[in-house]
């Protein structure tokens, strides 16, 4: 079967600016790029009319939270797809902080077959490091691996017992398979929900350290030094962390690292004196010095990908206040027009340098075969307004969270439509297919 995306604008590389091209795909994959001067002979072809629009690979997100099995109150593999689509997310890895946890063979198929019947977007499963997220026993890596799962990582929680991440990189190593790491010292952190620092302190908060991200960071550099493993440091948010992950590189280190929009894009003393837990998350917002240095890291490799970390929860749990709500945001259909709107329009970043990170970045990071628009590639596409400016509205999401600390922001870049290997998935006029 053949489609043709025609008129569309492709980013060239070179001199930054976008050219019109028509796209052909054949047989869900990607087949050429033809000259925009010309029509292309499309009888007897399907067509979608890209005018106007930017056609880039389309976003992947390393770090999302799906919440099934257990906690489809929050989301649904169904509905977390769906909204990953509506954000321009083609491929998405969901970690396995779920009742049960992913840990056995079984929990990583299910959510495959699920993914594979209900998901709207192509899903890559993490599996736990320890059994059910305790810290206590590793989990079967090897038959992990075998059933699907991409990684080992307990995220939600840090490992504490440096001894039990060592058995735990030495056997990821043995299996080629990468570590990825939440780092959160618990001996630092006890019952505080926001960073240390200006909130804080204005409030009579405890606060949350920043080295209580950055001890585990050192910790996990000098432990990946040792058994050599890739080694992959989730949600980076202050500039400690940052100092000692360029330390990691500089030797040679086998490190990458990703970070949030909201550690981009905000700072602790953003949050609102009313307290709303839409703004508390985990790692939580830090200085306005960590932003800026998380911003550098980024812009210099040290930080090599975005991610949205995309972590529903329902109201009710959000209504909790700042004290007791579960910590996390949703991301997927925020992130592109936010970090369009406020780095690439503000003149800070290109729109290649922002789509990198999103797509070819994470796609060499983790070895996947998307994330660039070469003949061949599997046609997970994205096409993005770039000219409409809208409000975020949280009521019109297709994720089941509604916690998001950017309602009413006004911003650029939106999807319009989203393709998974050659089948439209989601387009803005009729929602999902
Ligand atoms: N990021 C968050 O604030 N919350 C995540 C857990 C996590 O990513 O550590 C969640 O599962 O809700
Ligand atoms: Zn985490
Ligand atoms: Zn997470």
């Amino acid at each position: 079967m053949t489609t043709w995306i025609l008129n569309g604008l492709t980013l060239n590389p070179e001199t930054g600016e976008t050219e019109k091209k028509h796209l052909r795909i054949e047989n869900g994959a990607v087949a050429e790029w033809a000259d925009g001067a010309s029509a292309p002979d499309t009888a007897g072809t399907e067509t979608i009319d890209a005018s106007g629009k930017l056609v880039s690979a389309g976003l992947i997100d390393m770090h999302v939270h799906l919440r099934e099995p257990g906690f489809e109150h929050k989301e649904t593999i169904a509905t977390g797809t769906q909204s990953a689509a509506k954000g321009g997310f083609t491929t998405i890895a969901c970690m396995p902080n779920t009742r049960p946890v992913i840990d056995t063979p079984d929990t990583v198929k299910l959510v495959l077959d699920k993914a594979a019947t209900e998901g709207a977007v192509r899903v890559l499963p993490y599996a736990a490091i320890t059994k059910n997220e305790l810290g206590r026993e590793l989990t079967d890596f090897a038959a992990l691996k075998e059933a699907g799962a991409i990684g080992f990582t307990d995220d939600g929680v840090g490992v504490q017992n440096a001894q039990m991440m060592k058995n735990a990189m030495t056997l990821a190593k043995s299996l080629g398979m990468p570590v990825i790491a939440h780092c959160e010292d618990d001996s630092l952190v006890e019952g505080a929900s926001v960073s240390e620092g200006a909130f804080a302190r204005k409030h009579g908060l405890k606060g949350i350290p920043n080295e209580s991200e950055a001890i585990h960071v050192g910790r996990d550099i000098l432990l990946s030094e040792a058994t050599g493993v890739h080694y992959h440091v989730c949600h980076v948010s202050t500039e400690q962390s940052i100092r000692l992950i360029r330390l990691g590189k500089s030797i040679g280190v086998n490190v990458t690292s990703e970070v949030c929009p909201h550690h981009l894009l905000l700072a602790d003393e953003d949050i609102p004196d009313t307290m709303d837990a839409n703004w508390k998350m985990n790692p939580p917002l830090r200085t306005p010095r960590d932003v800026e240095a998380c911003i550098r890291a980024l812009e210099e490799g040290t930080i090599d990908i975005i991610v949205t970390d995309h972590a529903p929860h329902s109201e009710e749990e959000k209504a909790r206040g700042m004290d007791r709500a579960p910590f996390g945001i949703v991301g997927f259909e925020t992130a592109f027009p936010l970090l369009y709107t406020k780095f690439v329009k503000t003149g800070r970043w290109t729109l290649d340098f922002l789509l990198r990170r999103m797509t070819s970045d994470p796609a060499r990071v983790f070895n996947l075969p998307t994330g660039k628009l070469t003949p061949g590639a599997p046609a997970d596409i994205v096409l993005i307004d770039l000219e409409q400016e809208r409000e975020v509205n949280p009521e019109t999401f297709l994720t089941k969270g509604r916690n998001t600390p950017f309602a009413g922001w006004k911003l650029y870049g939106w999807p319009a439509l989203t393709m998974v290997g050659g089948k439209v998935v989601w387009t803005e006029e009729n929602g999902i297919n």
